[in-house]
């Protein structure tokens, strides 16, 4: 039984104990602490009150709560094996490629048993005949569950609770499930099933979703006016997504596709995206994404920020960057003045980055500025240099979690706060927060904040303002 990384255990499992338990260590370090409520583990504090729990798992609430009666001390930087089922979601507009995705994965040499789940719409199953894989697979290798008749996000939810239900059962028969979503699926309900079921979280870990683009169709769906009120699914299908496959390929032109890779880069700045025939992408790149995992979060952006310091070439083939129409000075004054500026384009991702922090990426001649879409769903990446006053960052974020609801989709962010020695990681799907101290800040890494915000009508000049406002200025008097 593969156990998937022991820090995903650490951050799901215990996110809400570090977090509050680290306010804890703070007030011990520093006796003025203790004047002063731990900003961020009051957000959290408020999201599970709301949610019921979220992210953070009975257990681990249970471990908190147990800890605050007795004031105890737990230790935090123990590593706990999280031995959920590694669950993937494949989604991605009718016609895109997600069985053929699926196809590649079942019949790959990656040594993993893996259950499949398939929604289809109607009553006759044609779907499962289309995984040609299992004809190749042994009857107790077949784990080709059907969900006919529904969508998985909305009429037949219930049953998807129900079957995995099941599959936790048979858990000793595969390694990890992967769930193949309608064309017309809304993602949003599917994964919060995952989070917000306690009995589902608790045995259930949403590893990532994987999304499928049709590169030579899609816009059409992206464009495609819907009633207010009404999902645009193709975007939010990209808006919530981990991996994004740009598949059929062979259908477009290389211009069309940067085009068309900018334009999913303002819808979803978060990310890592492929360009592919056939689907035909490493498995590990779509299986053990982390998607969901804080500590996972921090050793991408840390690959990303050694990769940036050491490795500016560009591998245009693999990632499809549309580099070709930037024109990047990486020659550029890197010494900040702090603001926070939006990236509208990728530079935070694991497999290509650029450590931009402070230039002004209004003088870029970026491509996409070009082509205007009115894509309502879209992504805010900040970045400021140096460090967040604890208070302002708790207020800011507590405010904007409540104000934009629903609209906020995920977002994930890696702060300093001014007198922490470690940093601070969180993420979020809507309303369900989770945040946990990372590494220290190392003695000659450069201080910075970055957020990645993706989701509905979000107002970034607010967003951007009041991120802003809490850096920390020449002369404040820096409370901690
Ligand atoms: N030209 C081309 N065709 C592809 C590619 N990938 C998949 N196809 C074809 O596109 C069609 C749809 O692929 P599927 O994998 O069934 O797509 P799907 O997303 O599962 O489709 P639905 O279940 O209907 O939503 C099939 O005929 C595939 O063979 C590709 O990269 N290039």
């Amino acid at each position: 039984m593969q156990t998937q990384g022991v820090h995903a255990g650490h951050s799901k499992q215990v996110g809400g104990s570090c977090l509050l338990l680290h306010a804890r260590k703070l007030q011990s370090k520093r006796p003025s602490a203790g004047r002063h409520v731990a900003i961020i583990p009051d957000i959290f504090r408020h999201q599970l009150r709301k949610l019921g729990g979220g992210l953070a798992t009975r257990k681990a609430r249970t471990a908190v709560t147990a800890a605050a009666a007795a004031h105890e001390t737990i230790d935090v930087s123990a590593e706990v094996i999280d031995d959920r089922i590694p669950v993937t979601i494949i989604t991605g507009f009718l016609g895109s490629g997600k069985t053929t995705l699926l196809n590649h994965i079942l019949t790959a040499n990656h040594g993993k048993r893996i259950a499949v789940i398939e929604n289809e719409f109607g009553e006759i199953d044609i779907d499962s005949e289309l995984v040609t894989a299992r004809d190749t697979l042994s009857d107790g290798e077949q784990q080709i569950m059907m969900l006919n008749n529904g969508c998985l996000c909305c009429t037949v939810r219930d049953d998807l609770v129900k079957m995995l239900g099941e599959l936790v059962q048979r858990r000793d028969q595969f390694d990890r499930i992967v769930v193949e979503t309608t064309g017309l699926a809304n993602p949003a309900p599917i994964i919060q099933t995952f989070i917000l079921d306690q009995d589902t979280s608790d045995k259930l870990n949403l590893d990532g979703v994987v999304t499928l683009v049709d590169s030579k169709h899609v816009e059409q769906h992206l464009d495609d006016k819907k009633a207010e009120g009404d999902v645009n699914e193709a975007l939010e299908q990209i808006a919530y997504a981990d991996r994004i496959i740009m598949n059929k390929t062979d259908l477009t032109s290389d211009s069309e596709l940067r085009q068309l890779e900018s334009r999913i880069r303002t819808i979803n700045d978060m990310a890592q995206i492929k360009r592919a025939t056939k689907a035909n992408v490493s498995t590990d790149w779509v299986l053990g994404v982390g998607g969901f995992d804080l500590k996972r979060y921090e050793e991408e952006a840390e690959a990303a920020r050694h990769s940036s310091h050491h490795d500016h070439s560009h591998d245009h083939h693999d990632h499809g960057h549309a580099h070709a129409t930037h024109s990047h000075d990486h020659s550029h004054d890197h010494s900040s003045d702090g603001h926070a500026h939006e990236a509208e384009h990728a530079h935070a991702h694991a497999e290509h980055s650029h450590d931009h922090s402070g230039h002004d990426h209004s003088s870029h001649d970026h491509h996409h500025h070009d082509h205007h879409h009115d894509d309502r769903i879209n992504s805010l990446s900040l970045l400021v240099d140096g460090d967040l006053h604890l208070e302002a960052v708790n207020l800011w974020m507590g405010t904007l979690i409540d104000f934009c609801k629903e609209d906020l989709f995920r977002y994930k962010g890696i702060l300093s706060i001014a007198g922490w020695e470690d940093k601070f990681i969180f993420q979020g799907v809507h309303m369900v927060f989770e945040g946990c101290a990372g590494k220290n800040w190392e003695p000659n890494e450069k201080r910075q904040s970055k957020m990645v915000f993706i989701g509905r009508d979000l107002n970034k000049e607010v967003i951007r303002e009041g991120f802003e406002k809490c850096r920390v200025k020449p002369g404040d008097r820096v409370v901690v």
